[in-house]
């Protein structure tokens, strides 16, 4: 079994003292694609905030690499986030820059590479997310897809070892929604990319997850871990038969 690159220990979330989820623990192995899913409002975009580093933790703790998110400072803090990669729901590309300075922006920021080099690095990602041909478009040129695309090539700036995708299909049509598990598999496969997705869409989860977390709003925390196809076919809680039936009986 691979090494497991993140840790997440007994975590407990909370805004103004209302408790979103609590004692959640679990761990993500290397080259994995490791889903969390669950209902509007569940807290899923919170787990992730939390993972790396953007929200503080109640109680609890994150581990990724050995390091703790909450802990770690200064220029150990940045060496760490440097090593994850975060795609956000909107791509989040700037407007102003064609596709290949978009992605040339965390390379600017992170590293000492000349402009030259910087650009081919940023032909590579594009070229390996098949946005080659469309380096010099701005985000208003392109379609959703493409843009989803761009925004895994530009969190893959820095060879992250692992990446981070909120929401990924959000707003794609089927098509072009299962377009990009497939890409998201083939990184992981081929550039053995950790992948943790935050996703509400069963067919996605199903396409792509190696195993998965559901968390549940009413139960303020997590209600079922493990492979998402094993889950569909085993599970006896009630609110993991629904969530899993309910869009089974539509493929
Ligand atoms: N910064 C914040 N301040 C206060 N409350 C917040 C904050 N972020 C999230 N919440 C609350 O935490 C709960 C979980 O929100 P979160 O966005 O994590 O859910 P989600 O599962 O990602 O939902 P969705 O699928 O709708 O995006 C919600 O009740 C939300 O209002």
């Amino acid at each position: 079994m691979a090494e497991s690159v993140i840790q997440v220990e007994d975590l407990a979330a909370s805004f103004g003292g209302r408790t979103i989820f609590e004692h959640v623990s679990f761990e993500v192995r290397r080259g994995e694609i490791f889903v969390i899913l669950g209902g509007s409002g569940s807290g899923k975009s919170t787990l992730l905030k939390h993972m790396i580093g953007l929200y503080r933790a109640s109680a609890g703790k994150v581990v990724i690499l050995g390091q703790e998110v909450g802990a770690v400072e200064g220029s150990a803090r940045r060496a760490l986030l440097r090593r994850i990669g975060v795609m956000w729901q909107s791509g989040a590309l700037f407007g102003s820059l064609d596709l290949m300075e978009n992605v040339m922006v965390p390379l600017e920021e992170h590293s000492d590479l000349p402009e030259e080099a910087r650009r081919e690095v940023a032909r590579v990602k594009l070229g390996l997310v098949g946005l080659g041909d469309a380096a010099r478009r701005l985000p208003a040129e392109i379609s959703g897809g493409m843009a989803k695309r761009a925004g895994i090539a530009r969190a893959m700036a820095l060879d992250p070892p692992i990446l981070f995708l909120d929401e990924p299909s959000a707003g794609l049509d089927p098509i072009t929604s299962a377009g990009l598990d497939r890409l998201i598999k083939q990184l992981a496969r081929e550039m053995g990319t950790t992948f943790v997705v935050v996703t509400h869409e069963l067919q996605s989860i199903l396409a792509i997850g190696d195993r998965c977390l559901m968390l549940d709003k009413t139960a303020k925390g997590v209600i079922a871990t493990g492979d998402p196809r094993k889950l569909r076919e085993e599970s006896t809680h009630p609110t993991v038969r629904a969530f899993f039936r309910r869009e089974a009986m539509e493929e």
